[in-house]
């Protein structure tokens, strides 16, 4: 199975190290279109082969995209991230143009691929891949509320003061410090509903650090955040490459669900070989529905700026 990751930086080269570390792909290409850059990012990462002992054969080539021909997933992680102070959305102009043209690009060549879309702000570059390329929909997913749920858990493990592990929780709507929406009232520790050990303003402090999980590490680091979200980009990528339905909130495109229409945004979905095999229908309480729908309004106004690219 073949893989292609176009951005080599941050992101994209740590979701080519865990997908080969993992084995989760017998061959991986990375694309960059700074000189060299892939190549060396792929180099070192190959030699790690003997020592974390992997075979997955990765490459890496500064934007010739026949190499990347025939490939099951292409990844986009390409495009500017935000620096300390700014929000996700503030990206668009400069990532829009970056990832239509590289959506363009991947399918020229692996027009059966199923495309993961990562750049941001990610909701509305997902939706601007799927009108773009006019794919059908379950070839074209968002990557944020894996890696947002990843956060939340975390959380809850530590509010808890148990195994991340033993913790379940999804987060659902955009992917902005606003627009997420932590599924408090779904989460528990092992089965037993985190209500039973955390009060109300345990669980809203655990809501209100998720959703502002990536500016925090953001202020943090100087830079968006790599480690989680590249493991959550290999995460997604196993499930479909490996057809292991897994239950994974992403950004797809909804045409009803959850009262929504041709906008793309975080829901409960089944993935495996044939990319979003089902969106999984979560009934919502009467507060969780309003926040979806606050949600989906602030996506769809930055659905708007794309007027220029589309
Ligand atoms: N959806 C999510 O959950 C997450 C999204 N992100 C987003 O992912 C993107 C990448 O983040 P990082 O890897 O940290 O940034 P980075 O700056 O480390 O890497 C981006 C790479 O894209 C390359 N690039 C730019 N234009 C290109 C083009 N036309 N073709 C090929 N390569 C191109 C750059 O040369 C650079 O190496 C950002 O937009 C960031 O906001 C980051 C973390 C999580
Ligand atoms: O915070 C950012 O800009 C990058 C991102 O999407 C995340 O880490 O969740």
């Amino acid at each position: 199975m073949k893989v292609t990751i176009v951005g080599a930086g941050n992101v994209g080269a740590t979701c080519a190290d865990v997908i080969s570390y993992r084995g989760i792909a017998s061959e991986v290409v990375l694309v960059d279109i700074k000189e060299g850059f892939a190549e060396g990012k792929a180099m070192d990462i190959m030699q790690c082969a003997t020592t974390t002992v992997f075979n997955t054969q990765l490459s890496g080539t500064t934007g010739d995209y026949s190499k990347t021909a025939g490939s099951d997933v292409v990844v986009i992680t390409s495009g500017i991230p935000r620096k300390p102070g700014m929000t996700r959305e503030e990206l668009i102009g400069i990532n829009a143009g970056i990832v239509k043209s590289v959506a363009d690009n991947v399918l020229t060549h692996s027009p059966n691929a199923i495309i993961v879309v990562v750049s941001n702000p990610m909701d509305t570059m997902t939706y601007l891949t799927l009108k773009a390329t006019g794919l059908p929909k379950n070839r074209v997913i968002g990557m944020g509320g894996a890696l947002d749920s990843s956060r939340f858990k975390y959380f809850l493990s530590k509010a808890l003061d148990k195994p991340a592990n033993d913790v379940q929780g999804m987060v659902i709507g955009g992917h902005g410090d606003t627009t997420m929406i932590p599924l408090t009232r779904l989460a528990s520790y092992n089965g037993v509903p985190v209500s039973n050990f955390l009060s109300q303003a345990e669980l809203d402090k655990v809501a209100a650090d998720t959703m502002v999980g990536g500016a925090t590490l953001t202020g943090l680091l100087g830079t968006s955040a790599w480690y989680a979200p590249g493991a959550s980009v290999a995460y997604l990528v196993d499930s479909i490459l490996n057809d292991q339905k897994r239950m994974i909130p992403c950004s797809v495109l909804l045409e009803g669900e959850y009262g929504q229409e041709d906008i793309c945004m975080g829901v409960p979905c089944i993935i495996g070989k044939n990319g979003v095999e089902k969106i999984v229908d979560v009934q919502l309480n009467d507060a969780e529905k309003a926040l979806f729908a606050k949600s989906a309004e602030a996506v769809r106004n930055m659905n708007a700026d794309l007027k220029s690219v589309l």
